[in-house]
């Protein structure tokens, strides 16, 4: 059944933007609006759907083939489908209709995609319009870090012919920051240069005014007074650099009883004055270094920008951001535009946009140019889905403030042209229990950045639980993340050894029911990766592996460079007693003991022999290097993988398909170019450049907030819930341009209060995206005391009961526990 607002939300002839809280059926919607507009005749070919990410197209791609299919195969299946979203009882010719959409959409693709992949499908179609070669490539993230890593150290090396303003540039920032931290400022720019920088473009920041000086005559009586007194630890005082650490805490604010209580009157006065002045000073200080820093690191970070962009276009690459930023260039070319707005009115009849809000500026410039396809149309449709309380990727550049621009955008030129435009607000949550609810409408109802509507539950759903744990003791021996892990690790062991029933699955607790959720990948995931793991717990996690970092491709590469070079003893040691042969030390050095001055590497030992398993080795190894010179990198590994040798051995290695068909691919993509062999495949390798998502199904999930968007789990742990937003910027972004962050933190400045209000927002954000994660079951505790656990223990208090702590009988506080 739909709910009335879900229902409305379906009505293929109206533009509807939906604002739709967790839980409440978003990709559900997306789905059957797909269903709808397909029944109501729209070609599947035209009806484009952009997703957030690659992994939710692909799963709203087989949520829809699996309906269709479903009412392909059942024609009761069929009816009570149609009768729920059409809204009445189908006629047989509409059943007959509907069945055959299976084997239409089987025949046309349907885009279901990412902006990013409309933008490339989109630029290879005008490519020639566009002014780029068709056949560019993608550079992922990782692959553009190492192209800009590259050109940093170009830019920033001895040889590299810059101005002389580039090595005074070098010098000042190299006295202040570390390699390391240029480099990853220079790559928070990185991310911002198509949204808010334009990398040839220098900023100007306003003037500030000199610091003042501090007062000589008060530190020449302050010198005088503490000789007097032989204060001899406040010496530093009228050391220059330490003023701030005399006179201000580490938070910055002033020091109290600076002075003993018999200092002269006069002289506390001098000391507040004193005070006072260097306050400002430091102030001015502060917006200075600040301005230096940001003009320096923009300057730094146009000189790399063009190494970067040039070498990109020799190679015939666009970055994510190209994508976009290239689009909107053609979109806007006025000597193309007919021709290709033409094209696309015939190419696109309804454009869907799951997850609006995460969407940044420029993206949501391409969607307004698209929208122009609309204008006017009567038979054309926007359907725009996002959840503004579910915003949090801001460190991606996505701007809530642009999501309400664009509605206001898109609703004003629909009722220009007189078509409907319908703004639905879903609040029923279909995942989540009523107990769960309550505790979330408490804490965030208040909230004035959430545009938050009370949620609310299925009529007959259960009522669930939450919990929130005391904090722990401060004194304890162990790292704090540990013990809390271990207490987790006990409860969840309880959970499973009982067989508790959970009414949402009808059966015990499994593993695979818990969600443990943290916001960040830090000390206390790793604490709890490492005690679930110790604790026997398969552990569900999604991270990213580097290629190079793997014992198989470590391995691998060994194999290759002794294939290059016969003399590296070292490498074919490794061999041997990789997985490969799994030779011992021991065996290794029996085979040394055969050396004479006639057989110099290890190699002529190895091969000098003429027992068994040697001569197998040495067979074997034979055939692999015969075959490593009569083919290409590609073909090679190709044929290796599939010897039987290696596929009995490959198997029994952790990521082993994954790995393979990576360095597959990136040898596949190698051989391409012209050119192109081990030895440069070899350097790229060594690098961070080759990545993979690890993938694991079974056991408990550990993930962070931010990869468990959109899913949903029995159980949720958030074990600390102070949340922080992910910033991943080194600068805040003014409409004057980019300023340094770290420097300037002065709360009385407007940019930076906007800023930390955006950050403490974000947060509360992302809070609410991981509580409303659980669908029966919700337990919380924390390292600290936060707002966030204040404001659900708050909740707790009011709503539930205080329980005695059953787990560990040394925990003397009880627990918060609302339900059953
Ligand atoms: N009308 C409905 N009838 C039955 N089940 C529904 C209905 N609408 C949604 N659901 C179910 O509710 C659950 C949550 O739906 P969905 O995942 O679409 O929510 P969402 O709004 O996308 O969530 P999130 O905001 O967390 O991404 C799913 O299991 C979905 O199948």
């Amino acid at each position: 059944m739909l709910t009335s607002a879900q229902y409305d939300a379906l009505n293929p002839h109206h533009h509807v933007w939906v604002h739709a809280s967790a839980g409440t059926g978003k990709t559900f919607i997306l789905i059957y609006r797909i269903l709808r507009l397909l029944l109501e005749g729209a070609r599947p070919e035209r009806i484009i759907a952009l997703t957030f990410t690659q992994h939710a197209g692909k799963e709203m791609t087989l949520r829809l083939h699996k309906l269709l299919e479903d009412i392909m195969r059942s024609s009761d299946t069929c009816k009570s489908v149609l009768t729920m979203c059409l809204g009445f009882t189908p006629n047989s010719d509409q059943i007959r209709n509907a069945q055959k959409l299976w084997s239409q959409i089987l025949d046309t693709s349907l885009n279901i995609q990412t902006l990013h992949s409309f933008c490339q499908n989109f630029l290879q179609t005008f490519s020639l319009e566009a002014g780029i070669r068709g056949d560019f490539k993608i550079l992922d993230e990782s692959q553009c870090f190492n192209l800009w890593s590259q050109q940093q150290e170009t830019v920033c090396s001895h040889t590299y012919c810059g101005s002389p303003e580039l090595n005074t540039v070098l010098t000042r920032l190299a006295t202040r920051y570390s390699m390391h931290h240029i480099t990853l400022h220079l790559w928070s720019l990185w991310h911002r240069s198509k949204e808010v920088i334009y990398p040839t473009k220098h900023f100007k920041l306003c003037q500030v005014s000199p610091p003042n000086l501090f007062c000589p005559e008060i530190m020449e009586q302050l010198k005088k007074f503490l000789d007097s007194t032989q204060l001899k630890n406040l010496e530093y005082a009228w050391n220059h650099p330490k003023y701030q650490a005399f006179f201000f805490t580490q938070k910055g604010t002033p020091r109290k009883k600076l002075l003993p209580a018999k200092a002269p009157e006069s002289l506390k006065r001098w000391i507040e004055q004193a005070q006072e002045d260097l306050k400002h000073t430091l102030r001015q200080q502060n917006y200075m270094d600040a301005w230096q820093d940001t003009e320096d690191f923009c300057y730094l970070f146009s000189e790399i920008y063009n190494q970067y962009h040039q070498y990109k276009v020799k190679l015939g690459f666009l970055d994510f951001s190209d994508l976009i930023y290239k689009t909107i260039k053609l979109l806007e070319d006025p000597h193309h535009m007919g021709w290709i707005y033409s094209q696309l009115d015939r190419k696109i009849h309804h454009l869907l946009i799951d997850e609006a809000q995460d969407t940044s500026p420029s993206q949501w410039k391409v969607l307004e140019l698209l929208s122009e396809v609309w204008n006017g149309h009567p038979h054309k449709t926007l359907f725009v889905v996002g959840d503004p309380k579910q915003s949090i990727y801001g460190f991606q550049g996505a701007d809530l403030e642009q999501f309400f621009r664009a509605k206001e955008v898109f609703k004003l030129s629909a009722e220009h042209h007189k078509i409907p435009f319908h703004t639905i607000h879903l609040t029923h949550s279909f995942r989540t229990y009523g107990h769960i609810l309550n505790v979330i409408n408490c804490i965030f109802q208040n909230d004035p950045s959430m545009d938050f509507k009370i949620h609310t539950p299925l009529p007959h759903q259960q009522e669930g639980l939450v919990e929130l744990w005391p904090m722990l003791d401060s004194g304890l021996n162990k790292s704090s993340g540990t013990v809390l892990a271990e207490l987790w690790v006990k409860r969840i062991r309880h959970w499973i050894s009982q067989g508790i029933i959970l009414q949402c699955t009808g059966r015990a607790v499994q593993a695979e029911d818990i969600l443990i959720l943290i916001s960040k990948r830090c000390s206390l995931y790793e604490a709890f990766s490492k005690t679930l793991n110790l604790g026997g717990f398969f552990v569900r996690e999604s991270s990213t592996i580097t290629l190079k970092d793997t014992l198989l491709a470590q391995d691998i590469l060994a194999l290759i460079q002794w294939f290059l070079a016969p003399h590296d003893n070292w490498s074919l040691v490794q061999v041997l007693k990789s997985p490969f042969f799994r030779v011992n030390e021991e065996e290794i050095f029996s085979v040394f003991a055969y050396r004479s001055t006639a057989l110099k590497t290890f190699w002529d030992c190895l091969s000098s022999l003429k027992k068994k398993p040697w001569s197998t080795y040495v067979e074997i190894l034979w055939q692999w290097k015969k075959m490593f010179f009569e083919s290409t990198p590609f073909q090679f590994v190709q044929w290796w993988v599939y010897t039987p040798w290696i596929q009995e051995r490959y198997t029994s290695w952790p990521n082993a398909i994954q790995i393979l068909d990576k360095i597959l691919a990136s040898l596949f993509e190698f051989c391409q170019e012209q050119g192109k062999g081990w030895m440069e495949w070899i350097e790229l390798f060594s690098t961070d450049f080759f990545t993979f998502k690890q993938k694991t199904e079974k056991g408990i999930g550990l993930l962070t907030i931010h990869s468990a968007k959109g899913l949903q789990s029995p159980i949720v742990i958030i074990p600390d819930v102070s949340m922080e937003a992910r910033s991943k910027d080194s600068f805040m972004y003014t409409q004057d341009g980019p300023w340094k962050l770290g420097v300037l933190q002065e709360d009385e400045d407007p940019w930076y209060k906007l800023y930390t209000e955006k950050q403490a927002q974000e947060a509360r954000r992302i809070l609410y995206v991981a509580m409303t994660r659980a669908q029966e079951r919700l337990y919380c505790s924390s390292l600290k005391k936060s707002a966030p656990y204040l404001d659900i223990y708050k909740a707790l208090s009011t709503l539930g009961v205080s329980v005695p702590w059953d787990l560990d009988h040394s925990v003397c506080e009880s627990v918060l526990r609302y339900g059953a």
